[in-house]
């Protein structure tokens, strides 16, 4: 076990957004969180980060035991846990290299102790891993929004956490980049032990990458499983509203053709 959320509960003001929830993470597994807009992924994660502090309910982690929220300081929790945030901007004039050194903060002694050579040879191997060698001298602001999100991923990666929360860190990417992405962080997790939680939206992505998927809606965590057994028919139209075609490539993993119902209720009227 690497962390477990243990019947988290949380609201902004008075608007219930988590209602219980419970999943543990194993270590080397990629753990899909999916769900509607809104339905409380991102807050899910900052929970778990300890940016956001449960009404009632806690995590737990393998490694130091329950989070002391508001006691683990910043530096201490990133050491530990890297996070991709669903959206990031990069305003100050720096380099692509300089931006991704940044990730490794968590790693100095103190603030004031510069980057050693250690901490540039791990951007140097992220950088050339996600395929980034032709952007490290340009500046962030001057990059596409695909380009940064990966700036994002090297960043965090270089934080060389245990656990890697991603909010849609595929968002925005093309597919061979996106599939390039889901495939770095299972091999991360298989060959290097991490334990990754991935929000996405994508639920191909998610059946082909994750080992395991939780749904979410309306703040209740509704089915975990393997992609096999949540990825199903029944399971999307009362999760999403959707009437969804479900096939099966080669190796059994589910894939999905979505359909909103008004239109897969036309198209069966027209064909009678
Ligand atoms: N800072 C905030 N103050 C008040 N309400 C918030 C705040 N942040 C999020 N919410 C609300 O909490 C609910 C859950 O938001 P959250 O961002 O966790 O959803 P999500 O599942 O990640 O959505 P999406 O898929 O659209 O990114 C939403 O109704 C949102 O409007």
């Amino acid at each position: 076990m690497s962390l477990c959320a243990e019947h988290i509960h949380f609201s902004y003001r008075d608007k219930t957004v988590l209602a219980g929830v419970d999943f543990t993470l194993q270590q080397g597994e990629v753990f899909g969180l999916l769900g509607p807009n809104g339905s409380g992924k991102s807050t899910c994660l900052k929970t778990v980060l300890g940016y956001l502090k449960p009404s009632s309910g806690r995590i737990v982690f393998a490694r130091f035991g329950s989070l002391p929220y508001g006691l683990l300081v910043g530096k201490e929790v990133a050491r530990r846990v890297a996070f991709v945030p669903q959206q990031t901007a990069l305003h100050s004039a720096i380099t692509v290299f300089e931006a991704i050194l940044m990730g490794r903060l968590p790693h100095l002694a103190d603030r004031w102790s510069g980057y050693g050579a250690e901490d540039k040879k791990s951007v140097r191997e992220v950088v050339e891993a996600l395929g980034l060698c032709d952007l490290v001298d340009r500046n962030v602001t001057c990059l596409s929004g695909g380009e940064l999100q990966k700036v994002i991923i090297a960043r965090c990666l270089v934080q060389e956490s245990d656990i890697l929360l991603l909010d849609e860190a595929t968002a925005g990417l093309d597919l061979n980049h996106a599939v390039e992405i889901m495939e770095f962080m299972r091999r991360k997790a298989k060959e290097e032990s991490k334990s990754i939680v991935a929000v996405l939206h994508d639920v191909n992505l998610a059946s082909q990458y994750c080992d395991r998927i939780a749904l979410l809606k309306k703040g209740c965590l509704r089915y975990i499983g393997t992609p096999e057994e949540v990825i199903s028919e029944t399971v999307l139209e009362e999760i999403y509203g959707i009437r969804a075609k479900i096939g099966y490539d080669d190796g059994g993993k589910p894939f999905v053709l979505p359909r909103r119902i008004e239109t897969a209720e036309r198209e069966v009227a027209n064909v009678c």
